[in-house]
């Protein structure tokens, strides 16, 4: 994987604040203008890909943000209620004393998806694990308040009690609810006969992905943290388990999802995409929020949300999609 893009403020002032992010391999430029009410988009590409033209991009709310403190992102929300709340937090590896977490700050709405991707060890499963109290893990900084609640101070199964799921692996039990759990599996487009084998024993992997989300649906969480549930998974399963994930999301139901891939957020679609660096969130990406391209003069308004993605990827990391 390239390396990530490297941002930077350029200037400001107090009618319209101008700033720019740079990215660093493929050398384009996303100027952003800010004004009470709009931001306008400038995005000058490299001149290899692009010919020398330049593409105008206007916007009616940020596209691509700082990594988001508490306040930035009540700005941009429309829900009422915060699910998750994030400051500083870091942690280091119990056994060894590595410090991983260096600092995450991160705000979850009631409903919304979110995303967080970045390059292998950057601390983004850490974090997962660290949310749901994984031993391997100790918190060494910061805070985290679940439903307002110190999600801290729970224990593991205190934590899952409270609304909070991980996607995970490893067997788990589930006696007497034979009813209950096989109207759920039409959810996930599983056979009755998963119920009479143990659970994940001599699962494919994609069966199993598929059996973390029956779990979800038997738990009904409130917030479900998906950690690659992609990996490992054909397109037909990958599918499967996107629109399962899709059918059990309520207005006050949010999920955070950690994956490499675009081809999960053509599914499952999230209202922020965040790329971890180095032990932190370092840039949040705003999705749906670009009306239409202005390229060369003509208005383009039929851009899907997957062009944007791609877009907002390509800017975010410098990589292609
Ligand atoms: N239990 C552990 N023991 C030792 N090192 C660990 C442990 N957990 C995480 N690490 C190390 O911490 C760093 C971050 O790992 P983490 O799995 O959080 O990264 P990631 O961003 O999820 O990576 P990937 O994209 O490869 O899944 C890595 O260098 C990893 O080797």
């Amino acid at each position: 994987m390239a390396s990530l893009a490297s941002f930077s403020t350029i200037s400001s002032s107090s009618a319209a604040r101008l700033s720019s992010i740079r990215n660093s391999s493929s050398n384009s430029f996303l100027h952003t203008k800010s004004y009470p009410n709009s931001i306008k988009l400038l995005f000058t590409p490299p001149r290899q890909c692009f010919n020398h033209k330049r593409l105008v991009l206007k916007a009616k709310a940020i596209s691509v943000i700082d990594a988001p403190t508490t306040s930035s992102i009540n700005d941009v929300s429309d829900s009422p209620k915060v699910l998750l709340e994030v400051k500083d937090l870091t942690a280091k590896i119990a056994d060894s004393g590595l410090q991983i977490l260096k600092g995450v700050n991160l705000v979850i709405y009631e409903g919304e998806i979110h995303a967080i991707m970045g390059k292998n060890g950057s601390g983004k499963s850490t974090f997962s694990k660290v949310l749901v109290g994984h031993p391997d893990y100790e918190v060494t900084g910061g805070t985290v308040l679940f439903k307002g609640e110190n999600l801290l101070d729970m224990e593991p199964e205190e934590r899952s009690l409270a609304g909070l799921f991980m996607s995970f692996q490893s067997p788990v039990e589930i006696p007497g609810f034979y009813d209950y759990v096989s109207r759920r599996l039409k959810i996930v487009n599983m056979d009755t006969n998963f119920l009479n084998r143990n659970v994940n024993e001599g699962f494919s992997g994609g069966e199993k992905k598929r059996n973390e989300i029956l779990q979800l649906a038997v738990l009904g969480a409130n917030l479900a943290i998906l950690d690659e549930i992609d990996s490992g998974l054909d397109v037909d399963a990958l599918q499967d388990v996107g629109e399962a994930v899709n059918e059990l999301l309520t207005p006050q139901k949010s999920v955070l999802m950690v994956t490499h891939y675009r081809r999960l957020l053509d599914i499952i679609k999230p209202k922020f995409v965040h790329i971890m660096e180095d032990g932190k969130i370092v840039k949040t990406a705003l999705m749906g929020k670009i009306p239409g391209v202005v390229e060369k003069g003509k208005i383009n308004d039929s851009i899907d949300r997957t062009s944007e993605l791609i877009y907002v990827l390509k800017i975010l990391f410098s990589m292609s999609y």
